[in-house]
């Protein structure tokens, strides 16, 4: 019988405290299949994620599949993504899947199900979910997680342009969209130590926040590196609540592969500027 798991919150908190602070994203882009001179096939795809996995497991805190890149293949796609996420974990990172699920309660019950049930060949440390049917429509993904020792991302205020619209509509309360969805998480954590296990996606990209992002949980931070933002920017970026922020890369490390040693020294460089930045 395996050992129930420690809240996801406690086990993201010791591994960043033990390998640093960062997220590496695996996300296999056709360009870069090309680049590492890989077909754009499944053959491809998985010699690209393994390669990733093994050069990198034993050293960072968290991987973050970007399960579309997978996916786009069909089910043979898909099992190299269990592949992906079984080795990882077996190596002792944590995996977070970015998946951005979002839907009505019932059907978001499947989704938990495939993502945080321990039976799931999917199974992963952490999902990424979108809350824009609603906060309560992820309740059983938040249940299944609490439940299982998994943890749970929702989108908050994404790195991308186009979230402004969404995000900072303002609702009946006065409060964005943001805003709300933030404090829900907080709810969630309560007075969780070190952290609670439910988490905000919050770009890096973003200038001159006005939310209030102390939730008590992991803030992951996408958008460092090939969308522009440096870790010297995570200071001005998440002022006192840097310390809950979990920085995340992919293709600004990913384009150094299939070298093992460049990946290492591109990851191992990164963690150094995040730690001078934030710690
Ligand atoms: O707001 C968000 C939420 C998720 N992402 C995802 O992160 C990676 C970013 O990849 P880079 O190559 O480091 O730009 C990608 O999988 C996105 O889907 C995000 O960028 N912004």
């Amino acid at each position: 019988m395996t050992r129930p798991l420690a809240p996801f919150g406690t086990r993201l908190w010791e591994a960043m405290d033990a390998r640093g602070r960062l997220c590496v994203g695996i996300d296999p882009h056709a360009s870069l299949l090309e680049a590492w001179g890989l077909g754009d096939d499944v053959a491809g795809l998985e010699r690209f994620s393994l390669t990733v996995v093994e050069a990198l497991a034993e050293q960072v805190a968290v991987f973050k599949p970007q399960a579309a890149f997978f996916e786009r293949f069909g089910s043979r796609g898909v099992a190299v993504l269990e592949r992906t996420v079984a080795d990882a974990r077996a190596a002792g990172a944590l995996v977070l899947m970015d998946a951005k699920r979002g839907d009505i309660g019932s059907t978001m019950a499947a989704y938990a199900d495939a993502f945080l049930a321990p039976t799931s060949p999917l199974f992963s440390d952490a999902v990424t979910v979108s809350p824009y049917l609603g906060f309560g429509s992820l309740r059983p993904a938040l249940d299944l997680a609490r439940a299982s020792g998994a943890g749970v991302f929702a989108l908050a205020l994404t790195s991308n342009p186009e979230g402004h619209e969404v995000q900072h509509a303002v609702g009946a309360d006065g409060l964005t969209v943001a805003q709300s969805v933030l404090g829900r998480l907080s709810a969630e954590n309560g007075d969780a130590d070190p952290m609670g296990s439910f988490g905000a996606v919050v770009g890096a990209t973003l200038t001159g926040i006005d939310a209030d992002l102390d939730i008590n949980g992991p803030l992951l931070a996408p958008g460092v590196g090939a969308q522009g933002a440096t870790p010297a920017d995570l200071p001005k970026v998440f002022g006192p609540v840097a310390r809950n922020v979990l920085p995340s890369v992919s293709r600004d490390i990913l384009k150094h592969g299939p070298s093992a040693a460049a990946l290492r020294e591109a990851s191992a460089r990164f963690v150094d500027e995040v730690r001078a930045a934030i710690g």
